[in-house]
């Protein structure tokens, strides 16, 4: 398959057939050429480089898998208004866009905070057209290959160096664990400081988090891991962002919002049982999850043409989990933009808290700490203004041989502190399981 890509790339055509595209193109304008690679079944996590930057997303069950390697533009921001410069850039870029005729719309990856001020260690938000896109929708492949127009000379040499070098994946063993008690003592204090607050009327939900710090006796390697959540959670979206010896990565049952054509759907997702824990039947999940249900409707109702509708909660499952899920659908008002969905719903109340502004300043004040975009988003746009962003939930911010996992609870009115902190055991039970537990490996760090 990357043979056939890199036989292309060397085609003598290849800097016309670019220049033809960016005729009349300025400088800065993205152009992008799609090359068909034919029917083949890859998932692309051979391909993860080891250096370069790169974003993955899939949907393994619906045969869905996209990686981009290297940056041919990118823009970061971060602040209040971090969503509203994102679009101003992307929609300048997009109004210069030249890509083939007849193919489906070229695309940029975006990630972005839970808290706009966060930087660390990734950029607060990020937007970037990959220089390689490669995609495999339902088993047809192809690769989109992107340049700004005032760059083709050198284009071609810059797209097989970043082919060059693919990650040499190997297993590792994880090293024991440091005792938790003191931090789940302290986490338990803060469920008792929010169940006051909401006991005396101040709100009716927050969602605290917890982090959990593994080292390995290797570097982690995200094609491995990215494979056994894949395995693991085939129904959810598989994402991850990497940069050097830094990944964000993870497997999250929760979309933040889709943009098709006008339509926008939104996923209302709340609630979580597990083997041993409370039934999704209990008036406490229903709660949770209506609270944000009302938050998803009231957000996007100022941009629908009409009132937008929500299904009746279901079952919805994450690997060993189960959520309850409201779908919310709405036609968007004409000039609607992705971003402004964006910024009207994130943080939903799965995230932060309801009422939400009330939320983010209790979180704020009681110093909840989110690292990398956990609980932030991640997700696509395309040149003709349609995407999806997801939340980024169930995650992993790898750092050479460290790792930092993160996983929240919602706390309402009657949530039991035990409970909810066995809740965030089994959230970050996901992620630890993929890093690969020390019982699984053999004394070579390779899985039975
Ligand atoms: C905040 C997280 O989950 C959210 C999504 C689904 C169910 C949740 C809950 O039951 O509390 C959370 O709202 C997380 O996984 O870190």
């Amino acid at each position: 398959m990357i043979d056939r890509l890199r036989q292309q790339l060397a085609a003598a055509d290849l800097p016309d057939r670019l220049r033809q595209l960016a005729a009349g193109a300025p400088a800065a304008a993205p152009v992008s050429l799609t090359l068909d690679l034919g029917k083949l079944d890859s998932d692309w996590l051979h391909q993860l480089p080891a250096k370069a930057p790169f974003w993955y997303r899939a949907r393994p069950q619906r045969g869905e898998f996209r990686l981009g390697i290297g940056h041919a533009l990118q823009v970061s921001s971060s602040g209040g208004n971090r969503f509203a410069a994102l679009d101003n850039a992307f929609s300048g870029l997009c109004s210069d866009w030249r890509h083939t005729a007849g193919e489906p719309p070229p695309l940029a990856f975006a990630g972005f905070a839970f808290d706009a001020a966060n930087q660390n260690p990734l950029p607060n938000a990020l937007l970037a057209v990959p220089a390689i896109l490669l995609e495999n929708l339902g088993g047809r492949c192809r690769a989109v290959l992107t340049v700004p127009a005032g760059r083709i000379a050198q284009a071609a040499d810059e797209w097989r160096q970043l082919l060059a070098q693919p990650a040499r994946p190997s297993h590792t063993l994880l090293l024991p664990a440091a005792p938790q008690a003191l931090t789940e003592r302290a986490w338990t204090a803060r469920v008792n400081a929010a169940l006051r607050d909401i006991a005396g009327g101040k709100l009716d939900k927050l969602v605290l988090s917890r982090s959990r710090r593994v080292e390995a006796a290797g570097p982690f390697s995200p094609a491995l891991i990215l494979g056994q959540l894949a395995e693991q959670q085939p129904d959810s979206l598989l994402y991850a962002h990497g940069q050097g010896e830094l990944c964000f990565l993870g497997a999250t049952p929760e979309r933040l919002v889709r943009l098709d054509n006008g339509l926008a759907e939104a996923d209302a997702l709340a609630g979580t049982a597990w083997s041993g824990s409370l039934s999704l039947a209990e008036q406490k999940n229903q709660h949770e999850q209506s609270l944000v249900v009302q938050a998803v409707v009231d957000a996007l109702a100022p941009l629908c043409a009409a009132p937008p509708q929500a299904s009746p909660a279901t079952e919805h499952p994450a690997g060993h989990l189960t959520h309850l899920r409201s779908r919310i659908c709405g036609r968007v008002a004409s000039g609607t933009t992705l971003f402004d969905l964006v910024r009207a719903l994130h943080p939903t109340p799965a995230v932060g808290g309801y009422p939400s502004g009330l939320a983010q300043d209790w979180l704020a004040a009681h110093g909840e700490q989110r690292n990398g975009w956990y609980s932030g988003g991640f997700g696509i746009f395309t040149a003709a203004g349609d995407g999806e962003l997801s939340v980024a939930l169930r995650c992993a911010l790898l750092n050479g041989r460290q790792a930092e996992l993160q996983a929240g609870a919602g706390i309402v009115a009657g949530s039991d502190p035990q409970q909810e902190l066995a809740e965030t055991e089994a959230k970050l039970g996901t992620l630890l399981t993929a890093l690969g537990p020390a019982g699984e490996l053999d004394r070579n760090g390779t899985r039975d």
